[in-house]
């Protein structure tokens, strides 16, 4: 029987490189001989992509409670856990993912205040024991990575999605609420500092891939 796979998860505010990296961290791993899985969230599935636009829909009809919110970024979870994330780890694929729980606690719970606690419940319901086994968090401040966002808007004619709507206080409640979370899981978490060039952001994580895959070994 093969051996379960590790699961890797970047995370971090709007505009921090996540996306940009998540190929990189792959194709690293890859040249490692590893099998390797690259998804996101809230996604990652067709019914996952579904709720995603739901939650991302930048003109909503209507508000979204915060609660709604929440509920339908663990529904999203629950069949990208289902039907990608666990069938991958047991045939001992490496699953690197755009973004998962921790940021649940970052947003829902540092941007929309909802209670840690509840948060937790629906993380023990969904997940049940299961959480990443790396994730690189990169860090920026707020202001330098708003430049970066707009850059990408103007270039790839996007518009801002319901989240990059949101006004300063709520991201830096965001970046806040990640960084406590490093804090507390610091064996868990490796922060990179994200504002320097490409070349020097994927220098750190080149470094802090290389030791974990050998202590891992
Ligand atoms: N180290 C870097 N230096 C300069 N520009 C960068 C760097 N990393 C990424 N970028 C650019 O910044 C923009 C945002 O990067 P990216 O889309 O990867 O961020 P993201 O964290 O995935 O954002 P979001 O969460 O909003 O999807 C892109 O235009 C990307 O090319
Ligand atoms: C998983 C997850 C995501 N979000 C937010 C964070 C971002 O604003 C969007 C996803 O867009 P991206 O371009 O892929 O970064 O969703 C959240 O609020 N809570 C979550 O659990």
């Amino acid at each position: 029987m093969s051996k379960r796979g590790r699961f890797i998860t970047l995370e971090g505010g709007e505009g921090v490189g996540k996306s940009t990296n998540v190929g990189f961290v792959a194709e690293w791993l890859e040249a490692q001989g590893l099998e390797v899985v690259c998804t996101r969230e809230p996604g990652g599935t067709e019914r996952g992509e579904a709720i995603r636009a739901l939650l991302l829909d930048p003109a909503p009809q209507e508000p979204l409670h915060v609660d709604a919110e929440l509920l339908l970024m663990f529904a999203a979870r629950a069949q990208h856990l289902a039907e990608k994330i666990l069938p991958a780890l047991a045939r001992g694929a490496w699953v690197v993912c755009d973004r998962f729980t921790d940021a649940t606690f970052a947003y829902q719970g540092g941007g929309r205040g909802i209670a840690k606690e509840r948060i937790a419940v629906l993380e023990n319901f969904v997940q049940q024991g299961l959480s990443p086994d790396l994730t690189l968090l990169l860090d920026m401040p707020k202001e330098a990575a708003k430049q970066r966002l707009e850059v990408r808007l103007r270039d790839r004619h996007e518009q801002l999605d319901r989240f990059e709507q949101e006004q300063a206080d709520f991201f830096q409640a965001v970046r806040d609420a990640y960084l406590a979370r490093a804090e507390e899981a610091p064996e868990r978490f490796a922060v990179i500092e994200a504002q320097h060039s490409l070349e020097e952001v994927q220098t750190q994580l080149r470094k802090t891939l290389s030791a974990r895959v050998t202590a891992w070994r």
